[in-house]
């Protein structure tokens, strides 16, 4: 670069572009990403704009939110997702958009499965946590996300939830908050579960003790 009198980039975009996770989620054609959520927003319903207030107003005022979004087949869940993500992206926040099911996470901008993205062991009996090390570049992700969108969370097991919580208080050396301090946003329909055993679901219970439903 020197020698073709190009500027020298800083030791932190070294670390951006080193990081391939990293460079994905921060290459979204951010002018695109602005004019989309300012044709999304203003068609939001009223619910959805309280989903959306709060999450934006809880993301500003830097207090972590965990929300639980409950609402059957085609009430406008992904909508919702997709208005909060392309606003937080579009300001370069990095959102993590993920799905129980490979299929759930095509409909997510960007999504993928909760298993690829957190390294989640495919035989939850076998340990106790994700496959997430840190100082690894999946840990810099991590530290620098903003948001965790989880949509069709009914359909994952609980222990998914238990070993990302686990694995982010760890990574992130938070080991005093819930996900390790990420702000995280769940969906989906308990009316759309898979039929596993009762002890595989995240308690009702639980979910309504630890996040705002
Ligand atoms: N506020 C809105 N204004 C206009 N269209 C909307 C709005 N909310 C949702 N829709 C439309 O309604 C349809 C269903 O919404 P969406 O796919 O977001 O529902 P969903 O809750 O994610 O459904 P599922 O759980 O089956 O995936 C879509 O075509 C979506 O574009």
């Amino acid at each position: 670069m020197v020698v073709f009198g190009l500027p020298v980039p800083s030791n932190k975009i070294d670390g951006v572009l080193e990081n391939r996770l990293l460079l994905e989620e921060m290459s979204y054609d951010r002018e695109a990403l602005k004019r989309q959520h300012q044709n999304l927003l203003p068609q939001l319903n009223i619910e959805q704009l309280s989903v959306y207030n709060a999450v934006t107003d809880s993301i500003e005022n830097r207090k972590q939110i965990l929300m639980f979004v409950y609402g059957h087949g085609g009430t406008g869940k992904t909508f919702l997702w997709t208005t909060i993500i392309s606003d937080l992206r579009s300001e370069g926040k990095i959102v993590l958009a993920v799905a129980a099911s490979g299929i759930a996470s095509l409909f997510l901008p960007s999504g993928t499965t909760a298993h690829s993205r957190f390294k989640i062991p495919i035989d939850l009996t076998e340990k106790k946590s994700c496959d997430i090390k840190k100082r690894t570049f999946l840990a810099d992700l991590l530290h620098r996300t903003s948001l965790i969108v989880w949509d069709e969370a009914p359909m994952s097991d609980r222990r998914c939830f238990e070993f990302l919580d686990r694995s982010l208080r760890d990574v992130l050396d938070c080991d005093d908050q819930l996900f390790g301090g990420i702000y995280v946003l769940l969906g989906g329909d308990f009316r759309k579960t898979l039929l596993l055993n009762s002890t595989e679901f995240i308690p009702m219970a639980v979910l309504q003790n630890l996040f705002t439903m």
